[in-house]
């Protein structure tokens, strides 16, 4: 690999997921070069975080996705599972050898990416989420075939600067995203259920911000901070006979752990589907 000592780093379909890393990366910068980014509208360029070298809309200039990675050492592809094979297509003859290619696309396997690449570039597959927005993201990375060592650590420090990083094997990319890539929707899902609770108890939609971010925010920098397991958080809270038995009771009897298993199951299949499609 010929990566410069602060790599340049083009974000190829930036939305929501790579626009999280995006703005959490920009927060941190010092480490990388030139960062770069697309998007397809000139509305969604726009809405993009200042402090890039280039945001390009490809409305404006249909060929910068060629030009952005033929400028950089890594290239993150950021567009949807059935986009991502004609994006690697039409970047294919522009990446320099060495060049560092990161996938964020579910599903999608290294062997289906490598298959639209030159073999003289590397590739990372990985599993963000978007608290990497606020440097709190969760992210998998597996290497592909013709990664390094040096690759992959390039991959971990682009992700460690929005986050904490694991590195796994890619059969462990589509349950790692189950867990932390679609976690953040079922932690909103609930906050949108005891709102709603706290809403039909009688409380503003302010008071009941306060309550159910207070506490979601409360007890997970509480988890974080303590050496207490989360069940021993839990047992703190729940005095015998008192009233969080109660109610830990009725949600204990809707049997949560195989419904999450169920859940996580559910996605892990739709993975291999969008693999398939
Ligand atoms: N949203 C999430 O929490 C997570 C998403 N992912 C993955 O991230 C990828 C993107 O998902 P989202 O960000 O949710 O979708 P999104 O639709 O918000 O972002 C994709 C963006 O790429 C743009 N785009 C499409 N083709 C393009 C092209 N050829 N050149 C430049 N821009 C192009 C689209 O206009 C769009 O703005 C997917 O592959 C998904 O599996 C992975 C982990 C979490
Ligand atoms: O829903 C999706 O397909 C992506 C992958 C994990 C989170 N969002």
């Amino acid at each position: 690999m010929n990566i410069s000592a602060k790599p340049s780093i083009a974000f190829l379909g930036t939305g929501s997921m790579s626009g999280a890393i995006l703005s959490g990366l920009l927060e941190n910068a010092e480490a990388f070069g030139a960062v770069s980014a697309t998007t397809r509208s000139a509305a969604s360029r726009d809405a993009l975080p200042s402090g890039t070298a280039e945001s390009v809309a490809l409305a404006d200039e249909p060929g910068a996705n060629q030009r952005l990675a033929a400028a950089s050492d890594v290239v993150v592809l950021g567009v949807k599972p059935a986009q991502i094979g004609d994006l690697a297509s039409e970047i294919s003859e522009s990446l320099r050898p060495g060049t560092l290619v990161i996938s964020v696309a579910a599903g999608i396997t290294i062997e289906a990416l490598e298959s639209c690449l030159p073999e003289s570039v590397a590739v990372v597959r990985s599993m963000p989420n978007t608290p990497s927005h606020v440097g709190l993201g969760v992210t998998g990375i597996a290497a592909g075939s013709a990664a390094t060592d040096e690759h992959v650590e390039l991959a971990r420090s682009i992700f460690e600067a929005v986050g904490d990083v694991l590195v796994v094997e890619e059969d462990q990319i589509d349950p790692l995203s189950a867990i932390s890539g679609s976690g953040p929707a079922y932690v909103y899902l609930f906050a949108e259920a005891w709102t709603q609770v706290a809403l039909d108890l009688g409380f503003t939609a302010e008071q009941a911000a306060v309550m159910v971010q207070g506490t979601f925010k409360g007890a997970s920098e509480l988890m974080v901070r303590s050496d207490d397991e989360p069940s021993e958080l839990r047992r703190k809270v729940t005095s015998p006979k008192g009233t969080t038995e109660q109610l830990i009771k009725v949600l204990q009897d809707a049997e949560l752990e195989p419904l999450f298993a169920r859940a996580a199951d559910a996605a892990i299949k739709r993975a291999k589907e969008l693999a398939a499609e």
